[in-house]
């Protein structure tokens, strides 16, 4: 990926008794989690792991319990210590950070939503909106204006007197997030921000995250546990199980060509025609099929496919980069919803 936000590479998280040793030494880092665990009394929360994340992209971490992600993601600004390799971002390694400069990172470069909201209860929403200006020594007129600007963007507006006690979890999580937003960082981190709230109000936060990802188009690393939060939110989703990254790609990806019965499993219950594009589903150009039919674009998801193909009297041609690779027809949207499609 070229010039990418952030670069993680080898990067090892290992908790317990002599667990820097761990990812240096070939036989205890090829151990599995279980035997590890038994012969050092180590647990590796986070494997030798290797991505990059691109400017404005929404990059997915998910996994089960306990698999590694929340560790993962504190590790990139150091929130908690990591073991062994490389976190770049602008170029810089965070793991060579001073003080100084690892402050400067978690402040104007990574700000984090927290799933407990982690407010400052005996301050107003205003308070700890600009809490972070505050600390970064903006004068108080300056700071109240970007913050009213804040509160209104994520929807609280007339709110700014409140204390986060007087807010439902949704309007809490709505302070986190003008937090997190007020110091114009460049990156936000999300750790399962939106697991303590009932599925209505999270479908609202998740449909928010989404806006204001348009709106302000801020690179975005976003942990859960839910695939199908995972599948609505992310460019790209990382899934790890153990510490390990068992596949990273777009929800297509995963869905059409799973690496591995794990992920295969994961992903058996996903409605495939809202996630698959047309390009699993393309077949050879027919003999008979005109020249004029329709074309959709190869990257269009299935299920938003289903009109032109039901309007169309002939098949619909697929088109990828400017050329045209093949064709669709009603069969075969029909065997997606079906689930009865080959593998392409
Ligand atoms: N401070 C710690 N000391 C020892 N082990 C830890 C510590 N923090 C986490 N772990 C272990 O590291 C592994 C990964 O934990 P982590 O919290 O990162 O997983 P997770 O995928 O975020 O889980 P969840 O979805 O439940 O939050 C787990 O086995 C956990 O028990």
């Amino acid at each position: 990926m070229s010039n990418p936000d952030i670069s993680v590479r080898n990067l090892w998280k290992v908790f317990g008794p002599g667990g820097e040793k761990i990812p240096k030494d070939a036989s205890l880092s090829a151990l599995s989690a279980a035997e590890l665990l038994a012969r050092t009394g180590c647990n590796a929360a986070v494997r030798d792991m290797n991505f990059d994340v691109g400017k404005g992209e929404v990059f997915v971490v998910m996994g089960l319990s306990g698999s590694g992600k929340s560790t993962l993601i504190r590790c990139l600004t150091r929130l908690i210590e990591p073991t062994s390799g490389r976190v770049l971002v602008d170029g810089k390694d965070v793991l060579e950070a001073g003080t100084g400069e690892l402050r400067e990172l978690r402040r104007r470069k990574m700000s984090m939503v927290f799933q407990h909201f982690g407010l400052l209860p005996h301050r107003t929403v205003l308070d700890n909106v600009s809490y972070g200006l505050q600390i970064r020594g903006a004068g108080k007129a300056q700071r109240y204006a970007k913050s009213r600007e804040i509160i209104e963007l994520v929807g609280l507006k007339g709110y700014e007197q409140h204390f986060p006690d007087q807010l439902s979890g949704g309007m809490q999580q709505r302070v986190g997030l003008g937090r997190a937003l007020a110091g114009d960082p460049d990156t936000i981190l999300f750790d399962e921000p939106f697991s303590a709230l009932d599925p209505l109000i999270r479908r609202d936060m998740q449909a928010e995250v989404i806006r204001l990802h348009k709106e302000m188009g801020k690179t975005m690393v976003f942990v859960t546990h839910d695939l199908s939060e995972a599948l609505k939110l992310g460019d790209r989703i990382l899934i790890m199980r153990n510490g390990e990254m068992v596949q990273c790609g777009t929800g297509d990806d995963l869905v059409g060509s799973p690496a591995d019965q794990y992920i295969a499993d994961f992903v058996s219950e996903v409605p495939r025609a809202d996630v698959l594009t047309l390009k699993w589903i393309t077949g050879p150009v027919a003999f008979g099929t005109p020249a004029d039919a329709p074309v959709l674009a190869a990257g269009t998801v299935i299920r938003d496919a289903i009109p032109a193909v039901m309007n169309s009297s002939c098949p619909v041609l697929v088109e990828d980069a400017g050329r045209i690779t093949g064709q669709i027809d009603r069969d075969s949207i029909l065997s997606v919803i079906l689930g009865t499609e080959a593998a392409a």
